[in-house]
């Protein structure tokens, strides 16, 4: 398995603006990345608060997330789902901006979400296994026992039906089993 990576943008400025490559298989793989992307997402998001999340699809059609912000500013989120893991329940997170051109990878058996930080976010993610929705999975975003410290405007979060009514992790019984990867959020 892998571990959740910061990956940060390198960008060539010049009159004109900049130029960032934002997928790269050989600079990828010389940080440990080897995962064959097959689909890429963006979605838009209107509201400051829109919440996203906790998403993940089951084996076999499991998916690792590289996740970048094109337009606006998000919080980024990964939960450790990972069966046997000291760190079970736990969380890591980035903020994704339009400026900072960060992305954030979300390796198979971590739950992803983010919550929008200005209204009008844009997100795009590649990943790594089509979209199954038979294998559709998740985790309420306000589970107690996972404890996200979401940033979030007065009006609260904005929220799909879907997501208002997902299991807690107490429910849970996690089909991902954990490798021995520790949870850390490396930057690369
Ligand atoms: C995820 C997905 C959804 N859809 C469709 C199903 C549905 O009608 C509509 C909206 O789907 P959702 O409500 O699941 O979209 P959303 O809540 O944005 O779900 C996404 O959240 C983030 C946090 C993730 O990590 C993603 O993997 C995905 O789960 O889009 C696809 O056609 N392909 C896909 O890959």
């Amino acid at each position: 398995m892998q571990k959740v990576l910061l990956i940060k943008a390198k960008r060539f400025g010049d009159s004109r603006g900049w130029f960032s490559e934002t997928y790269n298989v050989a600079r990828f793989a010389g940080f440990g990345l080897n995962e064959v992307f097959v689909q890429d997402n963006h979605s838009y998001s209107k509201p400051i608060g829109t919440l996203r999340g906790i998403h993940f699809q089951t084996p076999p059609h499991a998916q690792a997330k590289l996740v970048r912000c094109i337009r606006g500013r998000i919080l980024d989120v990964a939960v450790d789902l990972r069966q046997g893991s000291p760190t079970y329940g736990r969380w890591v997170s980035a903020e994704l901006s339009a400026e900072n051109g960060d992305q954030l990878f979300v390796p198979v058996g971590f739950g992803h979400a983010f919550v929008t930080l200005e209204p009008d976010s844009e997100v795009t993610y590649k990943v790594t296994s089509l979209y199954a929705p038979s294998h559709d999975g998740g985790i309420r975003w306000s589970d107690p026992d996972i404890g996200v410290d979401w940033p979030l405007p007065p009006g609260g979060a904005v929220l799909s039906d879907k997501d208002t009514a997902l299991p807690f992790l107490r429910d849970f019984d996690s089909p991902f089993a954990y490798d021995g990867t520790p949870l850390t959020l490396e930057t690369v």
